[in-house]
């Protein structure tokens, strides 16, 4: 805690908004290449918890690197600031009893390492959305590998940018082998029992 900063001793605590929501929270923090598939079984995925009355939000580029992040590059030292916020941002949501579903490349090991420290191993769930670089390169579904072959854009990940793979994920995904629908399916059993009281 810093100097002079003091916690307030609120009343109302995250055990208390568990009670009412009926489940506990959780972080299912999505990596994997730009392409990989991430965004897509996140989407599938809050539906199937929204249909079971789950109390969700989701975290990815569009309402991060547009907003609360958007004074940072592609850069090894901004990646890590947008990783530790997002972290940041999950843990709050957490307290306030969501499940976060966390969409980013983050590539880094250690920033991976960095998360879990923030909300606590126990309610960490690592996906690895497994693609190759040479399918997320055929989908270019932004066309940004493409504009990355041609130098028009630097610190590419997997072009000109590293992505370190998880080496002990809780859940892999192999999207050239698995459907968005077996992968929703695959993730949903493994959170369920980690969502009750
Ligand atoms: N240079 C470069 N490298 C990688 N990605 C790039 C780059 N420039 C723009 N984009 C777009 O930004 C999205 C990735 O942002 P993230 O916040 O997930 O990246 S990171 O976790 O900080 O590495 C990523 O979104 P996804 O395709 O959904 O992964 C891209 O659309
Ligand atoms: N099994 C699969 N799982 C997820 N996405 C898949 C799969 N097969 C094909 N795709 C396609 O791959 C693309 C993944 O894009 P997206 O979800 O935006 O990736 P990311 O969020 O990792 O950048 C989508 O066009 C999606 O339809």
């Amino acid at each position: 805690m810093k100097k002079n900063v003091l916690e307030h001793n609120f009343k109302i605590l995250n055990k208390d908004r568990v009670k009412i929501n009926g489940h506990k929270p959780l972080l299912i923090w999505f990596t994997g290449l730009s392409g990989s598939g991430k965004s897509t079984i996140a989407n599938l995925l809050e539906q199937e918890l929204y249909k079971k009355r789950i109390h969700t939000y989701v975290l990815d580029g569009d309402n991060i690197r547009k907003g609360i992040n958007k004074d940072l590059t592609f850069s090894p030292e901004h990646r890590t600031e947008n990783i530790r916020r997002v972290a940041e941002v999950a843990h709050l949501m957490m307290d306030a009893g969501l499940v976060v579903l966390a969409a980013f490349i983050s590539p880094y090991k250690e920033d991976r390492i960095a998360i879990k420290n923030i909300v606590k191993e126990d309610n960490f769930v690592e996906v690895y959305i497994n693609t190759s670089l040479e399918e997320c390169e055929r989908r270019d579904v932004k066309g940004l590998y493409k504009m990355a072959r041609k130098g028009e854009i630097e610190d590419m990940t997997g072009i000109s940018s590293p992505y370190e793979a998880p080496e002990h994920p809780n859940i892999e995904i192999k999207t050239e082998k698995q459907t968005q629908q077996q992968a929703t399916e695959m993730i949903l059993k493994y959170i369920q029992p980690k969502l009750k009281i």
